[in-house]
C-alpha cells in the first residue's frame, strides 16, 4: 500500500476560503478533531495479516439495522486486495455483490484470490467470510499510469463552498434548540448524534425533519473522512473513499416518494471508479442521482468531485427496498 504519487495541486473553483479557523470554540473543537489521525486509518483499514493472502479485519460503527456496514466490508476488501499489488499500480475499479448480511458480533476475515497480472492491469477477487461463509464477493482491478490525449469529464455543478454551509451535527444541534420538536423526531436525531460515524458531511439543501415532500431523487453534499490522513497513499485514500461511497448514497432513491418508510432497505452489489488522485480527508462533493427505482429495487449512481472541480470518483449501486406508509401498521 505503499504508492506515493502526489496529488496535483489545482486552483479551488468553489471560491471557498481555505481558513477554517474562525475564532469560534465549536470550530477550534472541530479543528481538534481534525489533527487526530483517522480511525479510518488506525483502526478500521487496519486489516491484521493471519497468513498469506489472508486479513482479519474489526468494526467501528455499526448502523441501526444490526447488519454491518456496506462501505467498512467494501474498504476492508480492497485494502487486503491493494496489498498483493506492487506500488506502480492503483486502483481504477472494483465490483462487489453483498450476498449476506454482515454479523457485527464476529470479525471478517478476507481471502484475496491473484486472478492475473498483466503488463498494465492486474485483477484480485476478494471474498469477504463470516462463519465459514462469503457475505461479499469484491473484484479489484489495478492499472499502471498510462496518460492519453483521450480525456474529458462533466463539470462539476455550481455549489457553495463547504465553509458556508453547516455540519449534518451543527444542523441538528441547531434544530433541537427550536421548541416543539416533537419528541419521536427528537430521539431520532439524538440517536443520529451518538452514532460514531467517521466522516463529516455538509449538506448543500439540509432537510431536518422526518416529513417531507417527494423530490427528484438527487443530493449533494460535501464528504471528507473525519480526522487526519496525510497526503501520500492514493491506495489508502481509495480505501477510505469506498468506505465513505457507501453512506447516505442508497437513500437517494427513496426522495421519489414521500409518505412511504422503508421497512427494510440493504446495498445489493457497489461499483467504483476512481478516476485520479484525490485527498479522502479533504472535502470532496458527492453527488448522488437515482436515475430509476421499481420492483422493490433502486438504483443509485455518485460522482465524487475534488473542490478543484476534478471528476475523482464515479459509483453505482443497486438495493432492494420493501416500503410501507409511515402509518400504516402491519409488517411488510
Ligand atoms: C446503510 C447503508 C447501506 C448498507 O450498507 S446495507 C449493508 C450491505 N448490504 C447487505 O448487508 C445486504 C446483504 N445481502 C442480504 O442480506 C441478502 O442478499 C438480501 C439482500 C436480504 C436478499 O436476500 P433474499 O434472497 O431475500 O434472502 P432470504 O430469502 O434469506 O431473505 C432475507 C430476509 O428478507 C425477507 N424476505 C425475503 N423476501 C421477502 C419478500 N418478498 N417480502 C418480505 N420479506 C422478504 C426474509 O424473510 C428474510 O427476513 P429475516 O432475515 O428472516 O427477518
Amino acid at each position: 500500500m505503499a504508492d506515493t504519487r502526489a496529488t496535483d495541486e489545482t486552483s479551488d473553483n468553489t471560491g471557498g476560503n481555505h481558513s477554517s479557523g474562525d475564532g469560534n470554540p465549536e470550530s477550534r473543537e472541530v479543528e481538534k478533531i481534525r489533527d487526530l489521525k483517522s480511525v479510518l486509518v488506525t483502526s478500521v483499514l487496519n486489516l491484521e495479516e493471519l497468513d498469506v493472502n489472508l486479513y482479519r479485519g474489526t468494526h467501528h460503527w455499526v448502523p441501526r439495522s444490526r447488519r454491518l456496514f456496506g462501505g467498512q466490508i467494501v474498504g476492508q476488501a480492497l485494502v487486503a486486495a491493494a496489498k498483493s499489488v506492487g506500488d506502480d499500480v492503483y486502483v481504477h475499479s472494483l465490483h462487489c455483490y453483498f450476498v449476506r448480511a454482515g454479523d457485527p458480533t464476529v470479525a471478517v476475515l478476507y481471502q484475496v484470490d491473484h486472478i492475473r497480472d498483466g503488463r498494465s492491469f492486474m485483477v484480485r477477487s476478494v471474498r469477504a467470510i463470516q462463519h465459514g461463509q462469503p457475505i461479499l464477493i469484491c473484484q479489484a482491478s489495478f492499472h499502471k499510469l498510462q496518460p492519453s490525449p483521450l480525456q474529458h469529464q462533466f463539470t462539476m455543478p455550481m455549489v457553495p463552498p463547504p465553509e458556508d454551509l453547516l455540519t449534518e451535527e451543527q444542523l441538528i444541534h441547531l434544530y433541537l434548540t427550536k421548541p416543539n420538536v416533537p419528541e419521536k423526531l427528537r430521539q431520532f436525531l439524538n440517536q443520529r448524534l451518538a452514532n460514531e460515524v467517521p466522516i463529516e458531511i455538509k449538506p448543500i439543501q439540509p432537510q431536518p425533519s422526518l416529513r417531507r415532500p417527494a423530490t427528484e431523487p438527487r443530493k449533494l453534499f460535501w464528504v471528507r473522512a473525519q480526522g487526519h490522513i496525510g497526503e501520500g497513499n492514493m491506495k489508502l485514500h481509495c480505501c477510505v473513499a469506498a468506505y465513505i461511497s457507501d453512506y447516505a448514497f442508497l437513500d437517494t432513491a427513496m426522495l421519489s416518494l414521500a409518505d412511504y418508510k422503508a421497512k427494510f432497505f440493504a446495498s445489493l452489489d457497489h461499483s467504483m471508479w476512481f478516476h485520479t488522485t484525490f485527498r479522502s480527508d479533504e472535502w470532496m462533493l458527492y453527488e448522488c442521482e437515482s436515475p430509476w427505482a421499481a420492483n422493490s429495487r433502486g438504483l443509485v449512481q455518485g460522482r465524487m468531485w475534488r473542490r478543484d472541480g476534478v471528476l475523482a470518483v464515479s459509483c453505482s449501486q443497486e438495493g432492494v427496498f420493501r416500503v410501507q406508509p409511515v402509518n400504516h401498521r402491519n409488517k411488510l
